[in-house]
């Protein structure tokens, strides 16, 4: 029986390995981790993470051929192919710091799989690196290799949370680098044949190592660009009276162009584009390629643009201040459909808001009370790391928020409401009950394009929706960022 070991049991190795245990019964998966927590939370009832569909697969597979476990070395001698899958954020210190990517904790797995294994291994790159990263592993790996022969394979991921399962089940394409070898091809074709039990060959493709690390970073630059190009559009809409909206459809339906991921927001958030586009940056620098970083880097300003744009339109509209007032802000996590709240653009909003004194009450299905105060309190960059090794934050010092438990709740007595996340439920709400709990006037802040300003106009509310021709209230008031 073929052993797969997956180290890191996060939003990548966890949904994963469940799938390719679910698709592959003949295969056995352990996916293991130095966190206590996520290990004990992984064999429970309450997985450590939300992901549609996610539930049924690791209750249908776990205890059969699927593992969650704590001994990282006894599943990592015993495995035949290796998945590296452990955080790799970007620096905070040092050379490279607020650029590079921090490779601690792949050095740290990779030098104990040298000093754990026995037998040949294939070692698979799943974290998000860079470029060369493979040729820094094999060095690790051979300098400790006792005659044992490991083969290193670029297998990025490409899973989006909240539909992870979805895209494990059904993949655009997967992506495996290896060695021109014949014994690194030998590898390829071995993890070809695990993804081969259920994805067509077609969408399997084989590339150098270098060309499948690079492209991980360049389609997240591609997908991050589009949002920022499409988010820059959104300010020249609403300084001409066009709608962003039909903009998008417009071009999108353009076929060079298509119609995904033109959606206008207050910025993309998540774990993955801003850290892989800085990597990408520094990579270029590293590579003297000033102005292709320089190029790359305008995706991620546009990005703080748009965030610093919507906080200043917010308190533009209400007097030219905020301060003591109430603000209801619904959704918090970086998507709807997750509980994540990494990179959140929510953060920088409230943060905004916070610092012109407002006092804000935040709303969202799935983010817990503990995790907002958390993430109020963190410095940038700290939430990448193994949750047990982030540095102490106070949640209980963050002043003048509230966590509702309910929109409505949030809203009443408000002056303002942001849409920050865009889950469907917002779009149902009872505004109507809304905007007579609040204080007048009532306004709104769509940053996710999600209800009908129109409608809500009608009712008596002062309302904004990113890109959308303003307001007869907003036009002419400045929200320069
Ligand atoms: N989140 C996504 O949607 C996504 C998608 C594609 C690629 N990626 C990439 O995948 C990688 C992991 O991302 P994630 O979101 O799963 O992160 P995560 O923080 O959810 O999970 C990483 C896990 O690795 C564990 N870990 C760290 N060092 C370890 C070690 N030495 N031994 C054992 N366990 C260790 C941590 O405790 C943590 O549980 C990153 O490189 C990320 O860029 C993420
Ligand atoms: O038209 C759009 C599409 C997305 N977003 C925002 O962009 C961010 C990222 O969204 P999405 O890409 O759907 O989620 P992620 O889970 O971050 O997935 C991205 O990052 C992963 C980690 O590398 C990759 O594996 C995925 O392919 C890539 O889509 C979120 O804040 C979205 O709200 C927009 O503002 N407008």
């Amino acid at each position: 029986m073929v052993k797969i070991c997956c180290i890191g049991a996060g939003y990548v190795g966890g949904p994963t390995m469940a799938v390719i245990a679910l698709k592959c019964p003949s295969v056995e998966v352990a996916v293991v981790d130095i966190s206590v927590s996520r290990i004990n939370a992984w064999n429970s009832d309450q997985l450590p993470i939300y992901e549609p569909g996610l539930e049924d697969v690791v209750k249908q597979c776990r205890g059969k051929n699927l593992f969650f476990s704590t001994d990282v070395e006894k599943h990592v001698y015993e495995a035949d192919i290796i998945f590296v899958s452990v955080n790799t954020p970007t620096k905070t210190r040092g050379l490279g710091a607020g650029k590079a990517a921090d490779l601690t904790y792949w050095e740290s797995a990779a030098r104990m799989i040298a000093n754990v294994a026995k037998t040949d291994k294939i070692v698979v790159e799943k974290s998000t690196v860079p470029v060369k990263t493979a040729e820094a592993i094999e060095k690790i790996l051979a300098h400790n290799s006792k005659g044992i022969s490991f083969q290193i394979l670029s297998n990025p991921e490409f899973l989006a949370e909240g539909t992870a399962i979805q895209d494990l089940l059904n993949p655009d394409r997967v992506l495996i680098g290896g060695r021109e070898t014949p014994k690194g091809q030998k590898a390829v074709e071995a993890l070809k044949g695990v993804y081969a039990q259920w994805v067509p060959e077609e969408r399997i493709i084989t590339t150098n190592l270098w060309s499948a690390e690079l492209s991980k970073l360049a389609t997240n630059a591609f997908l991050a660009q589009r949002i920022s190009s499409v988010n820059a559009m959104s300010a020249l809409c609403e300084a001409t009276g066009a709608d962003v909206q039909e903009v998008s459809y417009a071009v999108g339906k353009d076929s060079r162009i298509g119609p995904k991921f033109l959606n206008a927001s207050i910025g993309f958030g998540g774990s993955c584009f801003q850290k892989d586009i800085l990597s990408l940056v520094y990579i270029c620098e590293c590579n003297g390629l000033k102005e292709v970083a320089c190029y790359w880097k305008q995706v991620i300003k546009v990005n703080d643009y748009q965030k610093a744009r919507f906080v200043n339109r917010v308190i533009s509209s209400m007097f030219n201040t905020v301060s003591g007032k109430k603000i209801a802000v619904l959704g918090f996590a970086f998507k709807k459909d997750t509980g994540d709240t990494r990179e959140t653009p929510a953060l920088d909003v409230c943060k905004g808001l916070l610092g012109d004194k407002a006092r804000l009450s935040i709303y969202d299905p799935l983010v817990t009370e503990d995790q907002i105060r958390r993430d109020l309190s963190m410095n940038k960059f700290d939430w990448d790391h193994p949750i047990h090794l982030q540095p102490p934050t106070s949640p209980a010092s963050i002043k003048h928020v509230s966590v509702a438990w309910d929109p409505y709740q949030a809203a009443k007595g408000a002056h303002g409401l942001c849409i920050l996340t865009e889950w469907d439920e917002f779009k149902e709400l009872d505004y109507e009950k809304i905007y007579e709990s609040m204080q007048k006037p009532a306004f709104v802040f769509d940053g996710r394009n999600i209800v009908d300003v129109a409608r809500l106009r009608k009712m008596g509310f002062i309302a904004y929706s990113i890109g959308k021709p303003l307001d007869p209230w907003l036009k002419g008031m400045p929200a320069l960022a």
